[in-house]
């Protein structure tokens, strides 16, 4: 076999651009890809390079001996990254060796290696029409944020636990731009302050440095060209809101312990169930970062106040669990929505699909009935008869009332000795919506 036409197919077979010169500068080898990316004729082989590029970089290779990596230049109006690099034989330079991509490539490579990274579960797989719910509220939520997600400016996501908040941040991530990039979803509350600052932002492996590429990229670079969501972005500490707000502004991070520093491309989408703006007058949160964060805000309802999406959502997570457990219930007692429509559900839709995957597994038929609900009679009975999280004695009271007047306000206002305005204020206040008459 010619081994010249063997190496030539070689050469033409990279995805790189290569093109190699003697010590004269005269090129000995180039390959298709060189050639298309560079302009330069077919036949260049044994010509000198100056010939076709003036000023050639190679000639400072040649002239020093060292090699230049990762150097970036327009040709031909595209962006190329380029190696250089001596060819030395027996200590000599013999001559230069050029290797360069176009930058495009370069980062639809980098897109596929994070993807790569990032397949368990760190894509986003939530699109806004998988958003159950026919409420008014839902479906304003779902458009207000579709019209979000055309845009590129950070969304502040508020809601109680369990209503829904990633869900929407995925769906917004989908029909965004940016939704063949990652999605990333970090809890801010789930991991102690100085490992989620190298989770968010990364390391530097000093040890490594110049041997190798030690260290770790931070979860802002992994969203490259994507979106990063911050959920619980409340539990921050301070000195986190400061880097945070810092990669906001400049759109750069810098690892922890590195000097470089990594332009990011990252949409932020926060989410939170606090009052952050009681949190900046007991300067817990920083109003800088709030004012940042707080571009578009979309706030989900608790699911007690749009108790209408409740069979829908039973149905939903009826096939879902079905599915996964090979379980198929094709019936409900509609006595089984009544009883779910009574409870306040302070933990939302987490809740309740906790309660609806239990029933399921109990279902010894095809059909949920009352039976299969009696675990949930006993615990809304336990919760009814003490505060809930964050409720008053005045709100207990009002809903026990109310409880006992079967939801008739006329009634519960006489029995209060309230006149009903008032009693129509503190139902909206303590967020009582459900119970209209
Ligand atoms: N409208 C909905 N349709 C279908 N499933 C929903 C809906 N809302 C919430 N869920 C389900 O409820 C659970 C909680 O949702 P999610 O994690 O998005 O809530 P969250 O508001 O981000 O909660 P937290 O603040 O606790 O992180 C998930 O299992 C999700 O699939």
């Amino acid at each position: 076999m010619n081994s010249n036409i063997h190496i030539q197919a070689i050469l033409d077979a990279s995805h790189d651009g290569i093109i190699a010169v003697d010590r004269d500068s005269t090129v000995i080898w180039v390959n298709k890809n060189a050639i298309e990316i560079l302009g330069l004729p077919a036949d260049i082989v044994g010509e000198k390079i100056t010939r076709y590029i003036p000023n050639s970089d190679m000639l400072r290779i040649l002239a020093t001996g060292k090699k230049e990596i990762g150097d970036i230049a327009t040709v031909l109006n595209r962006q190329i990254i380029i190696n250089r690099l001596p060819i030395i034989v027996d200590g000599e330079i013999v001559g230069a060796v050029s290797t360069f991509k176009e930058i495009t490539d370069v980062q639809k490579m980098e897109m596929r290696i994070r993807k790569h990274y990032m397949e368990s579960g760190l894509e986003a797989k939530y699109r806004l029409e998988d958003i159950v719910g026919c409420s008014q509220a839902i479906r304003e939520a779902k458009a207000w944020a579709a019209s979000f997600g055309k845009t590129e400016a950070t969304v502040l996501i508020t809601g109680e636990t369990g209503t829904g908040k990633e869900l929407f941040a995925q769906g917004i991530h989908l029909v965004s731009q940016r939704s063949a990039g990652p999605f990333i979803a970090v809890n801010c509350a789930a991991l102690p302050g100085n490992l989620l600052e190298s989770e968010l932002f990364g390391y530097e492996d000093g040890a490594f440095t110049g041997a190798r590429r030690g260290g770790k990229p931070g979860l802002f670079e992994l969203a490259h060209g994507g979106t990063l969501f911050l959920d619980e972005i409340g539990e921050l500490s301070l000195p986190i809101q400061a880097l945070l707000l810092r990669v906001l502004q400049e759109k750069k991070v810098r690892r922890i312990g590195g000097e470089r520093i990594v332009p990011v491309d990252v949409r932020i989408i926060a989410a939170t169930n606090r009052d952050l703006e009681q949190q900046i007058a007991s300067g817990q949160f920083r109003s800088d970062l709030y004012y940042r964060l707080n571009v578009l805000t979309l706030e989900i309802p608790p699911l007690r106040e749009r108790k209408e999406d409740i069979p829908d959502l039973v149905w939903s997570i009826i096939h879902e669990v079905g599915e996964r457990r090979d379980k198929a219930i094709r019936e409900v007692d509609p006595a089984i929505f009544a009883l779910l429509e009574q409870h306040n559900w302070p933990g939302n839709v987490r809740e309740l699909r906790n309660v609806v995957e239990r029933m399921v597994l109990l279902c010894q038929s095809d059909r949920l009935d009352a039976s299969d609900a009696e675990f949930f009679v006993s615990k809304i009975q336990r919760v009814r008869d003490r505060p809930q999280p964050g409720e008053s004695e005045e709100a207990m009271l009002i809903r026990k009332v109310l409880e006992e007047t079967k939801g008739n306000r006329m009634e519960a206002a006489k029995i209060l000795g309230m006149d009903r305005t008032t009693l129509w204020r503190k139902l909206k206040k303590y967020g009582y919506n459900g119970t209209r008459r």
